[in-house]
């Protein structure tokens, strides 16, 4: 169990903020953290790294301290046993794919946990290349292979799947979720997509301008606007085609998660003024057929 009480100011665009949180993540659970940019997610993620260290606070991770203020405790990052993927992916440049592999596995551990890796991060033909030579998305996934070589006990992912294209998203995230409940991680995981979040998160904690404003379930979170008497669907627009007073748009609905999950629908073209492709939109199911509009 992850228990952190922490105070740290930040240098935000608009000047000091405080970052304060108060958070437990129970063993095996897998946590969104989700907020608008500069909210201090990141900045929660290296705290536990043990990458920033925060003014006053501490930091338990079943039953240990990994930082207190107090008692002058503050563990460097190599004994907190943590696997991240951060943003910038931090790999190491001088080494191949397999050997940034390598380095992060146990003294004496076999280089087949690499050969898996590789294989389900469908990296195998890349092994040989150096970092530079690869795309933001190859990177990404060599990140995440090395954090999960690390067996470690705690999962920290900072938008980990973003530069992939949806079908490799998909798969991945399919792995990820096998993985988080195979292995007994505890994950925290940054992320925007509404659809990761819902496949993903056993709970979502909002953040804005340093702290928790909301915790709850992908639902409660991300949907607060939907009517529980209702019946409603969350979807992105994809393409919308105007012909006279007619709208055709084709929307990809997002929740409920359905398999077939692409939609042909019409509106007049009044309604749809001013909407824009990946803008989020709600149906409303109704006795005359459906309502569709923007979700604010
Ligand atoms: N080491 C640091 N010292 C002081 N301020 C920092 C430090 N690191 C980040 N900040 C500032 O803290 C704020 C929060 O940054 P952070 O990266 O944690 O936000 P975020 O929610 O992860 O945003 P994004 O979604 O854009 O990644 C930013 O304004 C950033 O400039």
């Amino acid at each position: 169990m992850i228990s952190l009480q922490v105070r740290k100011s930040l240098n935000a665009a608009g000047g000091e903020m405080l970052l304060q949180l108060d958070l437990r993540v129970e063993r095996g659970e897998l946590v969104t953290l989700y907020g608008p940019s500069g909210a201090g997610k990141t900045s929660t993620l290296r705290m536990l790294a043990g990458l920033l260290s925060p003014q006053s606070g501490q930091i338990r991770v079943n039953g240990k301290a990994w930082f207190d203020a107090e008692a002058g405790i503050n563990l460097p990052p190599g004994q907190r046993n943590i696997g991240y993927v951060f943003q910038d992916y931090a790999l190491f440049p001088n080494m191949t794919v397999r050997e940034n592999l390598r380095f992060a596995l146990r003294k004496g551990e076999a280089d087949s946990k690499v050969d898996e890796q590789l294989d389900v991060m469908e990296l195998g033909a890349l092994a040989g290349q150096k970092p530079a030579t690869l795309s933001g998305g190859q990177q990404q996934r060599v990140a995440l292979a090395r954090a999960l070589v690390q067996q470690p006990d705690i999962l920290l992912l900072d938008e980990p799947l973003s530069a992939l294209d949806p079908s490799l998203r998909r798969r991945l995230s399919d792995h990820l979720q096998q993985w988080h409940r195979s292995l007994g991680l505890t994950t925290i995981l940054v992320s925007h997509d509404s659809r990761e979040i819902l496949q993903l998160a056993d709970r979502v904690l909002e953040m804005r301008e340093g702290k928790i404003v909301r915790t709850g379930s992908p639902q409660e979170i991300l949907f607060p606007d939907l009517k529980a008497a209702t019946l409603q669907m969350v979807a992105t627009l994809l393409s919308v085609i105007i012909r006279d007073d007619t709208a055709t748009l084709e929307v990809a609905v997002s929740y409920p998660v359905w398999p077939q999950a692409q939609l042909r629908l019409t509106a007049a073209a009044d309604t749809v003024a001013g909407w824009q492709v990946g803008d989020e939109l709600i149906i409303e199911l109704t006795d005359a057929g459906y309502k569709i509009g923007q979700r604010r």
